[in-house]
């Protein structure tokens, strides 16, 4: 199939590694970067697969500013909820394209694996399962497709699990033990399952490979960038040193600001990721986090 990733960070490439097995895939960025078969922007939209892996926060604007409806049919890779409208990604992209040309890839996925062919199961959803099925049928043989039509379940795991990645970071950081990081982990996967019932997502989207499996993985691994966010908070590093020394997206920041939003407007009990957001926006000693999500 004819393909094109647009985004070139640590997924794209990814990605573009992980298709170019078995496709004809080409790659764009903002950035200019010296990688076989990267194309200017007029030659990826040519392309009838587009995958994005543009972060959250800036969607919006670079569909505004650069995307030509030519019928393509999109995969989006990336995971997070945009802060200045609390929007959910699949808000964003059917502004654009119908809902029936958007898949969305979850699961767990740290990209510097899936560059290097290591194994693991990842799962597309769409509202259109024969969409779905064709990404899925596309993947390298070292990736396992599973598909499902609960988008919005996808969606909001995959955003959540970075918050509480982030919570898990501080929890390590602190010494606070294995019991405490399982706890923690545990209550965090009942909050974003909680938070999804709100919007029309299936409990058992939750205990899938892009709800558990992701949060499993990104909250218990120095490989995660938004555990190691939670592991400089621990330390008592203030935000903007953190992302500085980070130099990638940590999703579950502005995700954590979008999810205090959406709690305060829709009056939603999300202890966890009240806590993150006062961590990183506040300033609250971690510690004092602790002792309140304890109380
Ligand atoms: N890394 C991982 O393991 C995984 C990441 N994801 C998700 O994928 C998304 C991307 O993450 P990742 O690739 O790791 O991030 P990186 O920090 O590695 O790269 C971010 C990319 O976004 C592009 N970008 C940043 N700002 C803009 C903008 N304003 N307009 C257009 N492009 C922009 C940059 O393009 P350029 O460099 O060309 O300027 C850069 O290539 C995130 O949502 C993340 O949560 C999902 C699964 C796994
Ligand atoms: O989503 C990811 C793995 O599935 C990557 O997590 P981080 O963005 O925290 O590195």
């Amino acid at each position: 199939m004819k393909m094109a990733v647009i985004g070139a960070g640590k997924w794209g490439q990814a990605l573009y590694h992980a298709f170019s097995q078995d496709n004809d895939v080409v790659i764009y960025s903002r950035t200019p970067r010296e990688i076989e078969h990267f194309v200017s922007l007029d030659e990826a939209l040519e392309r009838e697969y587009l995958v994005m892996a543009i972060p959250a926060q800036f969607v919006r604007k670079w569909m505004e500013e650069h995307f030509e409806d030519r019928g393509q049919k999109i995969l989006v890779a990336a995971k997070g909820i945009e802060t200045s409208t609390g929007a959910f990604l699949n808000e964003i992209y059917t502004q654009f394209v119908p809902e029936d040309r958007l898949a969305y890839i979850s699961g767990p996925s740290f990209a510097t694996e899936v560059q290097q062919s290591l194994p693991t199961a990842l799962m597309i959803s769409s509202t259109n399962l024969a969409l779905a099925e064709t990404f899925s049928a596309h993947l390298p043989s070292y990736i396992k497709g599973y598909v499902d039509d609960d988008v919005v379940g996808a969606e909001v795991s995959g955003a959540y699990k970075n918050v509480i990645a982030i919570a898990s970071g501080v929890c390590d950081g602190l010494g606070l033990g294995n019991n405490a990081r399982a706890a923690l982990i545990s209550r965090g996967l009942v909050e974003m399952a909680r938070f999804g019932s709100t919007f029309g997502a299936r409990t058992e989207t939750f205990l899938s490979l892009g709800g558990a499996g992701d949060l499993f993985l990104t909250a218990s691994s120095k490989l995660s960038r938004n555990y190691r966010v939670g592991l400089g908070l621990a330390e008592g590093k203030d935000m903007e040193t953190i992302l500085e020394e980070l130099g990638e997206v940590a999703e579950g920041v502005p995700t954590a600001r979008a999810l205090h939003k959406i709690a305060q407007e829709k009056k939603i009990y999300l202890p966890i990721a009240e806590e993150v957001y006062a961590m990183i926006e506040e300033g609250k000693d971690p510690h004092e986090s602790v002792h309140d999500l304890l109380g």
